[in-house]
């Protein structure tokens, strides 16, 4: 067999022109057009092309976009300024601080973290959203782990009653594609790395996540035949080349549905993200 694979390009047009028609409607019924500052501190050289990609992505939904760049040499107080003063201004809807952050910064994350207004979180990173989440009633998600729900909704992988294995813990993507998967009534097990017999439980997965940080981690013995394959992953072990946590060649032929890096997962956390600064843009139309 060979698996479907999930392209990340076509999904996350369909998630793009949907919050583009949203931000259109939006306009037309009150003025305004969602807006959206990334604020990046230093100068590491994969978040600049992250952070291209979000203002090309902006300038194609016509949304209004800031880029705030920051010396390596910030301190926490002028951040916090910055932050304040983006929460303060009514033209900007979403705020994203760019992770992660140089050394002299990474113990204040958490601080950072919750100086955004939670209503202008498009990361969903904030305690009140990671909470409001949790408790079934998230508006602005994480975006990684919202992009690959919408896409198994998209692509039609069902996830009612399913058995969904994510492997990784982390607070980006782990737990809040765990919420996720729990709220579209899937049976969610969350394998890290301490977990025992890890190939036993992958091998039980429907719907399997790899969101670990190893090239080719997941190989095809790891796999359930004919189970949807989420390759959240980005690894670079060459300058110009990205790799996944799955081993796709071998992967692809006992999955079903497969997505590929690059050209999967990354496309629809930037999609996913323009969905976000609507939302956000929305909640405090409301407020
Ligand atoms: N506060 C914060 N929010 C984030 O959402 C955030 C972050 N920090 N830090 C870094 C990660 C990573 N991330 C990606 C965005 C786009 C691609 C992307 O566009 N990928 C393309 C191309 C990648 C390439 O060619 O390098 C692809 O996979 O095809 C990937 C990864 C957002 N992140």
């Amino acid at each position: 067999m060979t698996a479907r694979i999930l392209s990340g390009k076509e999904f996350a047009a369909r998630i793009k022109a949907d919050a583009k028609a949203e931000a259109e409607k939006l306009r037309e019924e009150t003025g305004v057009m969602p807006g959206l500052a990334v604020v990046i501190v230093g100068e590491d050289p994969a978040s600049q092309v992250y952070v291209r990609n979000k203002h090309k992505a902006c300038e194609e939904l016509g949304l209004h976009n800031v880029s705030v760049e920051m010396p390596e040499t910030t301190t926490r107080e002028e951040l916090f300024a910055k932050i304040d003063e983006l929460n303060a201004d009514p033209k900007i809807h979403g705020i994203l601080v760019q992770l992660p952050l140089p050394k002299a910064l990474q113990s204040a994350e958490a601080e950072v973290l919750e100086r955004i207004d939670p209503n202008k979180d498009v990361d969903g990173f904030h305690p009140v959203n990671v909470g409001r989440l949790s408790n079934g009633a998230g508006s602005l998600v994480p975006c990684t782990p919202a992009g690959c729900i919408r896409m198994l909704e998209l692509a039609d992988i069902p996830m009612d009653g399913a058995k969904a294995v994510v492997i990784g813990r982390s607070n980006i993507v782990g737990k809040p594609m765990f919420n996720l998967l729990l709220q579209h009534n899937a049976t969610v097990t969350v394998a890290h790395s301490h977990t025992k017999n890890l190939a036993e439980i992958t091998k039980q997965a429907d719907i399997l996540v790899a969101a670990v940080g190893k090239p080719g981690f997941v190989t095809a013995d790891m796999v359930k035949p004919g189970a949807a394959v989420i390759d959240v992953g980005i690894n670079r072990i060459a300058p110009k080349k990205l790799v996944g946590d799955v081993d796709f060649d071998g992967v692809s032929e006992v999955a079903g549905a497969i997505t590929p890096v690059p050209g999967g997962v990354g496309l629809l956390t930037v999609a996913m993200l323009m969905q976000n600064v609507v939302t956000a843009a929305k909640l405090q139309l409301k407020k």
